[in-house]
C-alpha cells in the first residue's frame, strides 16, 4: 500500500521532498499540503499533474487525513501538529526537533507516541553520525557529546539571541563564537539554525547535557556542524561541511534530502545502517 503523507509547511525542504515524490525517487503519494502562505501551496501542487495534485489544507488538522504527517515549517509548527497526529493514530516526521528540547512538549509529544499506533520520527538532519552516538549511548557509557556549528553570518541572521543580543553579523570579520550552552536553550535562542542539536541529544545523553557551540564565521560558505563524544566505547568525531540552500541559506541541503531518505527507509526491505 503508498503510504499518504501530509506536509506542514510548504519551503524549501517541503519543496525538496515534494520533488522527489513528483519524480518517483519517493514511492509516496503526498495528499495534503499546509502553510500560512498560499503561494507556497501553490508552487508545491504545480510539481505535479492534476491528477496527482495534492489538497491545499485550509488548517493544520486536515493533515491528519493522510497517514504521515511531516512538520517542515517550525518549531510552533510541532506544537499545533505533533501530538495531535500521534493520538490520531498517524505517524509524524519532525524537522523542527528542537521544539522537543521544551520539557513539556517533549513529555506530551513522547506520551502520544507511546499510545499511539503511529511512530514519531527525527531523522540526522543536517548531522551525521547519529547511528553511532545512538548504539554508544545504548550502555549508558556515553560520558560527553557536543556540537560546534560554524555558519555564514548570513545563516544566523534573524535568530532571537541575535536580535536580543543586539549582535551586529554584518560586523563579524573573523570567526567568532556567538552562542555557548546547552542543547535546551540553543533551540529557543536559535529555532532555524539548531535543531540539529536536540537531534543530536536525543540519540545521545539529552538537551540539558548536549554541549553546543555556535561560531560565525565571515569567510565560511557551508553549515559546518561537528559533532565530537566520548565514552567507554571510544572518541566519535563527525563533521559534515555543508551547502546550504539556495532558497533558505540556514537550512543545508543535506536535511531535506535526510528527511527523503528516511520516508524511503520505511518502505525498504533492507535496512542498512543503525
Ligand atoms: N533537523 C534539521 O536538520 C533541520 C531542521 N530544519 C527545520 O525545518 C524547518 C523548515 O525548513 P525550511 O523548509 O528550510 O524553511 P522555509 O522557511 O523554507 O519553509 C518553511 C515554510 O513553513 C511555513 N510556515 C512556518 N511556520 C508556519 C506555521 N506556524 N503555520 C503555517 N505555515 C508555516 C512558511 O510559510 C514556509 O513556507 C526550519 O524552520 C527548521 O525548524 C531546518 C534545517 C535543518
Ligand atoms: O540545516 C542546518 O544546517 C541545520 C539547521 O538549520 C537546523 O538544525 O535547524
Amino acid at each position: 500500500m503508498t503510504r499518504s503523507i501530509g506536509i506542514f509547511g510548504c519551503g524549501t525542504i517541503a519543496t525538496e521532498i515534494a520533488r522527489a515524490i513528483a519524480d518517483g525517487t519517493l514511492s509516496a503519494d503526498l495528499a495534503v499540503v499546509y502553510d500560512r502562505h498560499p503561494e507556497n501551496v501553490t508552487a508545491i501542487r504545480d510539481l505535479f499533474d492534476d491528477r496527482s495534485q495534492p489538497t491545499a489544507a485550509t488548517q493544520p488538522s486536515e493533515l491528519l487525513e493522510a497517514d504521515l504527517v511531516l512538520e517542515a515549517a517550525g518549531q510552533t509548527a510541532v506544537e499545533e501538529i505533533a501530538a495531535d497526529a500521534l493520538a490520531a493514530d498517524r505517524d509524524c516526521l519532525l524537522l523542527s526537533v528542537g521544539a522537543l528540547a521544551a520539557d513539556d512538549l517533549r513529555e506530551d509529544v513522547f506520551a502520544a507516541a507511546e499510545e499511539s499506533d503511529g511512530r514519531l520520527y527525527a531523522p540526522s538532519g543536517a548531522i551525521a553520525g547519529l547511528d553511532a552516538i545512538k548504539a554508544a549511548a545504548l550502555t549508558g557509557d556515553l560520558e560527553s557529546v557536543s556540537l560546534t556549528t560554524t555558519k555564514p553570518p548570513a545563516g544566523l541572521e534573524g535568530a532571537p539571541y541575535v536580535v536580543e543580543n543586539g549582535i551586529d553579523l554584518s560586523a563579524v570579520d573573523e570567526p567568532t563564537v556567538i552562542f555557548e550552552g546547552p542543547a535546551t536553550e540553543a533551540a529557543a535562542a536559535f529555532p532555524s539554525n539548531i535543531n540539529v542539536a536536540v537531534a543530536l541529544s536525543l540519540a545521545g545523553i539529552g538537551p540539558d547535557e548536549t554541549a553546543v557551540r555556535i561560531v560565525a564565521d565571515p569567510d565560511e560558505e557551508n553549515n559546518v556542524h561537528r559533532i565530537s563524544a566520548d565514552g567507554d566505547m571510544g572518541h566519535i568525531e563527525t563533521t559534515v561541511q555543508n551547502v546550504p540552500s539556495p532558497t533558505n541559506p540556514k537550512t543545508s541541503y543535506l536535511a531535506a534530502i535526510s528527511a527523503i531518505e528516511k520516508l524511503r527507509s520505511l518502505e525498504t526491505a533492507i535496512d542498512v545502517g543503525t
